[in-house]
């Protein structure tokens, strides 16, 4: 089959968040701004034509899941007005591979700035990780913003439309039980990498953006991670 146009920018991307995701916080002027238990936030302050654009990197330790079941529900549109409370209404407009969708997303206005919307495409894919002895398989979803014509911004001037490039990196750590017992979720631990970039689109109060992010980002993360461990408790271990 010839290949979707847009494959080429989704692998070029992928791969892309891939190593960005996996470079440590220690350098590239990354502040902590917010920590619960395992989760920590960093953030970059950043400005792109007096927007605030600051990059978010947030590092977390989830104990009975694996990578795959993560980004399993990260991905699937059947679950996301589940766990995903600022989006007021979402639709697949294109499947393009049954990994790869295409989503238009409406979320909720967030006062004083007026509403935005999101549409991109959407890539889960499993990265065989070598160098890693212990590690084991990475599962990456990447969201980065796309065109369509069917779908022009500010559908009858109604909604902003932002530009976004999210991914999240899944690290399954498994530790072997007794002499060959069967693997349990008490064995699995899962280390994520979520990061994301969003530009508002149109002017937003940079003080606005920035408590958005600081109240939002904590707990769509943790509201995020319980929803898959809730999930998958009484499931088979999907590796
Ligand atoms: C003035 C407000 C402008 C911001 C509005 C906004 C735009 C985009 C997005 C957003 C956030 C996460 C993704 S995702 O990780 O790909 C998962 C799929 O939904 C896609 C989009 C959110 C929000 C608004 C709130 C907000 C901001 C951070 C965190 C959580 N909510």
């Amino acid at each position: 089959a010839t290949q979707h146009r847009l494959w080429p920018e989704i692998d070029r991307i992928s791969v892309e968040q891939l190593r960005y995701a996996r470079l440590g916080v220690g350098e590239g002027g990354w502040q902590l701004f917010a920590e619960d238990g395992e989760m920590k936030m960093y953030k970059r302050e950043e400005e792109s034509n007096g927007m605030v654009v600051d990059p978010l990197k947030a590092c977390h330790v989830v104990r009975g899941v694996t990578g795959h079941e993560m980004c399993h529900y990260f991905f699937s549109p059947d679950v996301r007005m589940e766990w995903e409370t600022t989006v007021e209404q979402m639709t697949v407009i294109e499947k393009i591979a049954d990994d790869t969708l295409v989503f238009l997303q409406v979320h909720k206005r967030i006062w004083p700035a007026s509403q935005r919307d999101a549409l991109f495409w959407s890539h889960m894919r499993q990265v065989p990780d070598h160098n890693d002895r212990d590690g084991h398989d990475i599962w990456i979803v990447c969201n980065h913003s796309t065109d369509n014509s069917d779908f022009p911004q500010s559908n009858n001037g109604k909604c902003v439309r932002v530009t976004l490039t999210v991914c999240l990196v899944c690290q399954t750590f498994i530790d072997p039980p007794k002499d060959g017992a069967k693997i349990t979720r008490d064995d699995i631990t899962c280390k994520i990498t979520y990061c994301s970039v969003v530009n508002p689109g149109g002017w937003a109060p940079a003080s606005v953006l920035r408590a958005v992010y600081k109240r939002e980002y904590p707990k769509f993360l943790k509201r995020f991670t319980a929803y898959v461990i809730d999930q998958c408790k009484d499931k088979p271990i999907m590796f």
